[in-house]
């Protein structure tokens, strides 16, 4: 469980993250979704007692990170993969961790078949490692004390398809078990396919968080007609506001029947509707973190 309550951070004058609050629970995975400067790193460095906050606090297994006795076994970080030793092989890495945490040695070999580093790229030092390298090294270090939580930090930089792939099913499987992850991003499609809730920050500031498929039923309908011009005519007499989808049609706040409805009492004949799903979602994600007077609309 990770408890995050009011977390704010300023540096002088400027605020970087304000009235943070969220919760992760047992079992799920939470998606940290926000675009660059948006906060995501600054609230998991104050979650993990590298960053003070200005105020506010959080709590992983019930207790401030500082706190906890031996972190490692509580919680798995992975928060930078660069920041690396580059002078130790992978293995050194994960022993020196293995020691300081009090984990049997075997673990190290066990982590790193786990995380899909073979011998050749264990016994090769850190510095010469690809950024997927360090990732899954990074992940490793973050299993080894077979923690309950796991925060990670834009794990998926640098991995290629077939890895992202390959970590989705390692943190649902983490989560299946009971575990609890948190996982930031700033896109969407590569947390959507592993969240199970979604917290949304932008300019610093929370302004969505729901269950991944609350939101994604909230994301609205696409509607598409042959004649697109008599479509925007009539959306616009019925009052529901249309933007121009990604991909052409129209995508509506509201539910389909009730564009449908609109779209045969004005006898048009639709190519498309439906739930707009995942692309509607990445357009509110848009809406969402876009500028401040968006956010305000929001609240
Ligand atoms: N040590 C610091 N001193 C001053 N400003 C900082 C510091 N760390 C972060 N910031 C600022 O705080 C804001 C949030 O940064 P943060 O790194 O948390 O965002 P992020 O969402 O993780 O983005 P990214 O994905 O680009 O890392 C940014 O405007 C950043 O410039």
């Amino acid at each position: 469980m990770i408890e995050v309550e009011h977390l704010t951070k300023r540096y002088g004058a400027h605020t970087a993250v304000e009235d943070v609050s969220f919760r992760c629970e047992p079992g799920t995975v939470t998606g940290f979704l926000g675009p660059n400067g948006a906060g995501k790193s600054t609230t998991m460095r104050m979650i993990c007692g590298m960053t003070a906050p200005t105020s506010g606090g959080a709590r992983v297994a019930g207790r401030p990170y500082r706190d906890l006795p031996n972190p490692g076994r509580e919680i798995g970080v992975l928060l930078d993969a660069s920041a690396q030793h580059a002078g130790r092989t992978g293995r050194e890495a994960l022993a020196v961790a293995a020691l300081t945490m009090g984990v049997d040695r075997r673990q190290v070999a066990a982590k790193l078949d786990l995380v899909g580093l073979n011998q050749t790229a264990a016994r090769r030092r850190v510095g010469a490692y690809s950024l997927g390298m360090r990732q899954r090294l990074g992940l490793a270090l973050a299993l080894l004390g077979d923690p309950r939580v796991l925060i990670l930090d834009e794990p998926a930089n640098g991995l290629d398809p077939e890895g992202i792939f390959w970590m989705r099913g390692l943190l649902r499987d983490f989560a299946d078990r009971g575990g609890t992850v948190l996982l930031s991003s700033h896109l969407l499609r590569e947390v959507e396919a592993v969240a199970d809730r979604l917290v949304v920050i932008g300019g610093g500031r929370v302004v969505a968080q729901a269950a991944r498929d609350e939101l994604l039923a909230g994301a609205g309908t696409l509607v598409r007609a042959r004649d697109q011009q008599a479509l925007r005519l009539t959306l616009d007499r019925a009052g529901l506001a249309g933007t121009a989808g990604t991909d052409g049609g129209f995508l509506v706040r509201a539910e389909p029947e009730a564009v449908g409805q609109a779209a045969a009492e004005a006898g048009l004949v639709l190519t498309e509707l439906r739930p707009a799903g995942s692309g509607g979602l990445e357009q509110l994600f848009l809406t969402l973190t876009a500028g401040v007077s968006t956010r305000e609309a929001v609240r």
